[in-house]
This record gives structure tokens, C-alpha cells and sequence, in this order.
């Protein structure tokens, strides 16, 4: 008995010493349902114990993992001071309101002014696309459709994940599951290439409101021996395609096989390099899964309509919207990121 909890106790400590330490912040409009979603979040996750002052930081615990997530505010005087962190995360997590088509053009706005800074460019990105539960709320191919986000994933070479969500429904049916894969393949993401972000990493600025623990401190990470040590598995691999940020182009990939018939289903939308095709076969990133993944071709008029479905992760039946209607939107479709930047005035 003694051996054995001995030998637990030893695990454990082994495993939290090899943990990675990852800093993501959580940022998006306000009333996206950030600060709900973490809430989720942190029902589902163990989270580690600290004296932090910094109401905004959390910190949990996923797979080999130890997570501090910052929540920021999403208010003009919020996203003032979102850029102070840019440096210090390894990826982001942008939650929108899907369901607000009215605030959509200033979500494109802002995340092709945050995909472009220097800072954050290069690093995973994922879209949270909230309040799915809602009738009108836009899926996650029309949200791609919307941002133009394989133009702009592309140009700034960040790998993004659109995962379609309803933090109030998980909160209240503590039905989690689906919503903590779109954060595992966010650390997948930063994992396979953790060397390279922890580099990049700078602490937070020093006009940010200081905190007695050393918690999200750039100083804390070490990062180097675990990279060397741990490496990232097969299968993380073969989930994210090759990480290196090549000038090669990255593919939104639709998954699940009955896509073929019902395109515009309420599943996520992964961006990752894509790898040559053979002939007859999908844009995939591994050959096991080229046959059953579909390449989304936006703006394929091609597609049937999307029709509800009744195996819909959420709960009201729903006529969705379609980009297809938008028609005074057209304009902005068509604009170039630089366009979008320039009418700006975030
Ligand atoms: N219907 C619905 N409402 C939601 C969902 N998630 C959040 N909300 C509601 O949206 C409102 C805003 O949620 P918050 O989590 O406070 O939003 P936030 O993004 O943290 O906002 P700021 O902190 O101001 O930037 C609250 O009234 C939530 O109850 C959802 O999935 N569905
Ligand atoms: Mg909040």
C-alpha cells in the first residue's frame, strides 16, 4: 500500500514538473461571453492554487499543460491595454458573439488589426464562436466566409480553429466536452511549436498594474528543457498538419465525414498548412484522413443551403443565415485586409 501511494505520489510529481507552462489570452468583444466561457472553463478544469492579485489571470490544468489564461475586457478602454499582452502570450483566444450580426465588420476589424501585429503574428489563434444557442447566430464556415480569415490567417501565418460554441448551455448542463477540444488543439497548436513562441515571449509592460506573484511573469518560463524533453506526439502532429510557419499556404478544413452532404453543419473549422493533394482526393493535412476531410471552398455557390440539422450540438431549430443574403455586405467581401485596416479607427 505505502509503495503504491508512493508511487502515485511520485507520478504526480513528475508530471507536474514536466507540465508546460502557456500563457493565452482571452480576448473579443464586449459581451462575447469571455468571462463565461472561462467560467466553463474553470468548472471543468483543476486549477492551480496561487496568491495572484490579478483578478484577470487564471490558471488551470489541461493534459501536460499548466495554463494562465488572461481575460480581458472587451470594452474600448479594455482593448487599450490588450496589446501590453501580446508579447507574453503563446496563443490567443478570440470569443465572438455570433449571433451579432451588427457588431460583426468591427470583429473583422479588430482581428485583422490584432492578426497583423507583429507581436501576435504567427501565433495559434482560436475562434470561439459563441452564443450558438441563439437563432440567428452565424456558423462557423459563414463566420470564415464573414472575416475573410484564410486570406487573413495566410498572410499573418497563424493557424486558427473556428469552434462553434454555447458557453451558457455547457455552464448550465455541464455538458463540457466539446468546448475544451477547441483549447486542446489550441495547446497542441502552441506545443508543436513552444521553442519558437517561448523565444518570442516578453514579459507584460510595466504600465500594467503589478501583481505580488510571479504568475504571468515573462521570467517564470522554462521553457527550453521542457521543449527538449517533452516534444509533441504523432497523433498532435498528424491533428495539426507541419508546423512550420512556412510560406505555405493553410487550408480550412471542415471535418467529419457526412460533410459532403450537409456542408454548413455547426462544426469547427480548422486552418493548417495544406499538403499537396493527390488527384481525386481532398485538401487534407494527413493522408489517413484526405478521403473523409473536406477543403471548404468559400463562396461555392455549388453548396446546398444549410438546412437544420437535427443532430445540432444546440438546441433550437434555426433558419441560419446565410452570407448569400448579405447583400449591402458585399463590399466588404471583397476588401483587402489593408482596405479593412485602413477604415480603422480602433
Ligand atoms: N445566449 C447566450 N448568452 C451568453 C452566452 N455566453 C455569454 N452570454 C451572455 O452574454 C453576456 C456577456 O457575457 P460576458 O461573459 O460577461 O461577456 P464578456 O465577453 O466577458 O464581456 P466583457 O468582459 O465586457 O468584455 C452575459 O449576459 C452572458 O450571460 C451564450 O453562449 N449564449
Ligand atoms: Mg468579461
Amino acid at each position: 500500500m505505502f509503495r503504491l501511494l508512493t508511487s502515485c505520489w511520485s507520478r504526480l510529481k513528475t508530471t507536474q514538473e514536466t507540465r508546460r507552462s502557456v500563457t493565452i489570452i482571452m480576448i473579443g468583444l464586449d459581451n462575447s461571453g469571455k468571462t463565461v466561457l472561462l467560467e466553463v472553463f474553470q468548472r471543468l478544469l483543476p486549477s492551480r492554487m496561487g496568491h495572484c492579485l490579478k483578478s484577470e489571470l487564471t490558471t488551470l490544468l489541461l493534459d501536460e499543460y499548466e495554463v494562465s489564461i488572461y481575460d480581458l475586457n472587451g470594452d474600448k478602454k479594455g482593448r487599450e491595454i490588450w496589446p501590453n499582452y501580446y508579447a507574453q502570450a503563446h496563443g490567443l483566444v478570440f470569443v465572438l458573439d455570433s449571433s451579432d450580426l451588427e457588431r460583426m465588420q468591427e470583429v473583422k476589424i479588430i482581428l485583422t488589426r490584432l492578426l497583423s501585429d507583429k507581436r501576435v503574428a504567427g501565433k495559434p489563434i482560436l475562434l470561439m464562436a459563441n452564443k450558438q444557442d441563439k437563432k440567428n447566430a452565424l456558423l462557423p464556415c459563414d463566420i470564415v466566409e464573414y472575416l475573410l480569415l484564410e486570406r487573413l490567417v495566410n498572410e499573418n501565418k497563424s493557424l486558427c480553429r473556428v469552434e462553434p460554441c454555447s458557453a451558457i448551455n455547457n455552464l448550465q448542463r455541464r455538458n463540457h466536452q466539446s468546448i475544451i477540444e477547441g483549447l486542446r488543439w489550441l495547446l497542441a497548436a502552441i506545443g508543436d511549436k513552444h521553442e519558437e513562441l517561448c523565444t518570442r515571449q516578453q514579459p507584460l509592460t510595466s504600465s500594467l498594474p503589478t501583481s505580488k506573484s510571479t504568475r504571468g511573469s515573462g521570467a517564470r518560463w522554462p521553457s527550453d528543457s521542457f521543449t527538449t524533453r517533452m516534444g509533441t506526439s504523432k497523433a498532435k502532429r498528424q491533428h495539426l498538419g507541419p508546423c512550420s510557419m512556412e510560406a505555405r499556404p493553410l487550408k480550412p478544413i471542415l471535418h467529419k465525414e457526412e460533410l459532403r452532404l450537409r456542408p454548413k453543419k455547426n462544426i469547427s473549422v480548422t486552418f493548417a498548412l495544406d499538403e499537396p493533394t493527390k488527384e481525386g482526393e481532398c485538401s487534407g493535412r494527413n493522408g489517413a484522413r484526405n478521403t473523409t476531410e473536406l477543403y471548404y471552398k468559400p463562396g461555392d455557390d455549388s453548396q446546398p443551403p444549410a438546412p437544420y440539422v437535427a443532430d445540432n450540438h444546440f438546441e433550437e431549430p434555426r433558419a441560419k443565415s446565410r452570407m448569400d443574403s448579405w447583400d449591402a455586405e458585399e463590399i466588404l467581401l471583397e476588401s483587402s485586409c489593408e482596405e479593412v485596416l485602413k477604415s480603422c479607427e480602433y
